[in-house]
């Protein structure tokens, strides 16, 4: 069973030739990581994911409709997308702010109601934020606003999260905080795709990668197959240096000093 698929998908980046169409199959309980150097279409590719861009080519389908046949409306519904940066264009309330993730589920004539509330209030406590409710969000740190967007999403109760550098901002302990929630979505049975930097981050908490080079082409699968340090290196073109920390990979840049891992 699939949630989102993308099927000969070709993202648009300006001026760039079109490379190796994408066909790829997200199931429920997947967490999978978008890895490649900055520019490479991460971002791009997300949106597009969300319906927010259009594709140069090929389709994505939503619970196997195409979702340029669904309504928004309907696709907020499902999918919650948590962006890279934000602009906070007027000076709105956390709890207001989060509130946000449940106008999918209100109609014109519906204002917020008591299970509303409470699934919002649930959400900022899960990402510790719920004593900053009555805050101005244009008066929060860097990593408390990330928080609030995680929070928003979470409200929306989304059976797809597709989420740009969730880590952005956050300290060591909020990192793995919003990495075990993202975890707990999917054994919940939700569908998690996320762009990350981080490629230990990737490692730790992902269970499939696609990996996007900067030539347009791509590949992708089960962690572990990806992880592949000559691979990785060619990624980013960055000699590896690869360690297992309690059973994990983790990646560090490797000493020029020591000669390329690789020769
Ligand atoms: N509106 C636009 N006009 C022109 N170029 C654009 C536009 N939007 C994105 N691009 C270009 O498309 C490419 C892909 O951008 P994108 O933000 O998807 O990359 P990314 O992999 O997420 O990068 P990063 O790791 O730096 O966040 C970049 O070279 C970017 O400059």
């Amino acid at each position: 069973m699939t949630v989102l698929t993308t099927q000969d998908l070709v993202i648009d980046i300006p001026g760039r030739a079109s490379g190796r169409p994408l066909t790829l199959r997200v199931a429920p309980g997947q967490r999978w990581g978008v890895l490649g150097p900055n520019g490479v279409g991460k971002t791009t590719l997300l949106h597009t994911l969300a319906g927010l861009r259009a594709p140069r080519a090929g389709r994505v389908h939503l619970d196997d409709t195409p979702l340029d046949a669904l309504k928004r409306r309907t696709v907020a519904q499902r999918l919650a997308v948590v962006f890279q940066d934000r602009q906070d264009g007027f000076p709105a309330t956390v709890l207001e702010t989060a509130m946000i993730g449940r106008h999918p589920f209100l109609s014109p004539w519906r204002r917020e109601g008591a299970e509303d509330l409470a699934r919002t209030q649930q959400a900022l406590a899960a990402l510790s934020v719920d004593h900053l409710a009555d805050r101005l969000v244009t008066t929060l740190s860097g990593g408390e606003r990330q928080r609030v967007a995680i929070a928003t999403a979470l409200a929306q109760t989304p059976a797809v999260w597709l989420a740009d550098e969730p880590t952005n901002h956050l300290d060591l302990h909020h990192q793995v905080a919003v990495m075990k929630l993202l975890r707990d979505q999917a054994e919940r049975g939700a569908a998690v795709v996320m762009g990350l930097h981080d490629l230990n981050l990737a490692a730790r908490w992902c269970d499939h990668l696609l990996l996007l080079f900067p030539d347009g082409q791509h590949c992708y699968g089960p962690a572990e197959a990806m992880l592949e340090p000559g691979a990785l290196a060619r990624l980013y073109g960055q000699p590896l240096t690869m360690a297992r920390v309690d059973g994990a990979p983790v990646f560090v840049p490797a000493d020029p000093a020591l000669g390329d891992p690789h020769d």
